[in-house]
């Protein structure tokens, strides 16, 4: 912020060793013109072309993935994406691209930031009629703005749980994981307790992971796929 002509600065520490201050300013999602925008362009010219194809053309479906850290989310949304022929978007993944490491975002703009441009990019994949697999970061859930486009989306969300003893092997120590630092056994369980209801609101299907590999997973998904959706028999 600058400091309008004629008014006095505020007084305050020196600016110079000021921590940067969150929420990041610029929408880097909208210059994002690459590889996430051609994906999402052809998926949409498929999904428009199989509309056009006749009243009994059925359309390809958009898959959202979400849950805790651990239970698979970027892992059975690749193995979904190459079964379906779908595009495959990672909301964790994006963030990297435009961000670098969610660790030091973390540490340097805090997790209210991380939270706001995590919303942005999960709504701009769903702001557009292209068929995907997106998979969400562990926390998405949290912020309202993310749960609303959930709902108004025309997508099938699965909640991917897990049993906690199989997440924490598969988290190791919580690596590139700033909110389980300290103590991941305590958080994981803590953060489960505190966002399992959200991810039971907005989830049409709830597939636990415990003991299937990753493409069992994709593949109970698909199995899945031909039931009304939460919005269809909730209009
Ligand atoms: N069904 C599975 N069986 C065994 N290992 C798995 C399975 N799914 C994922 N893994 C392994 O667990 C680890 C974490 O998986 P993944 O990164 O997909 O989780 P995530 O839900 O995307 O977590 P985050 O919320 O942190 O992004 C990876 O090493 C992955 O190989
Ligand atoms: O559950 C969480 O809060 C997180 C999960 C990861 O996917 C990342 O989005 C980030 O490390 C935060
Ligand atoms: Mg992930």
């Amino acid at each position: 912020m600058t400091d309008t002509p004629g008014t006095a600065p505020a007084p305050g520490p020196d600016p110079s060793t000021r921590p940067v201050p969150g929420p990041v300013t610029v929408c880097p999602w909208e210059g994002m013109t690459g590889a996430l925008e051609a994906r999402l362009t052809a998926a949409a010219t498929v999904a428009s072309a199989a509309t056009d194809a006749g009243p009994d053309a059925r359309p390809a479906r958009r898959f959202v993935l979400v849950g805790p850290m651990g239970a698979g989310k970027t892992t059975v949304g690749r193995a979904l994406a190459a079964l379906t022929g779908l595009p495959f978007v990672d909301s964790d993944e994006l963030f990297v691209q435009v961000h670098g490491p969610i660790p030091a975002f973390f540490s340097e703009h805090g997790e209210a930031a991380f939270r706001a441009e995590e919303a942005r990019v999960i709504r701009h994949v769903l702001g557009r009629p292209a068929p995907c697999v997106l998979s969400c970061g562990g926390g998405a859930v949290l912020h309202p703005g993310t749960r609303r486009a959930l709902a108004g989306s025309d997508s099938d969300v699965v909640y991917l749980a897990v049993g906690e003893a199989e997440a924490l092997r598969r988290v190791g120590g919580g690596a590139g994981r700033p909110v389980l630092a300290g103590d991941p056994a305590g958080t994981w369980r803590r953060i489960l307790a505190e966002r399992e209801g959200l991810y039971r609101e907005v989830a049409d299907l709830v597939l636990d992971t415990t003991g299937l590999t990753a493409a069992e997973a994709a593949w109970r998904i698909v199995g899945d796929a031909h039931r009304p959706r939460r919005s269809e028999s909730h209009p």
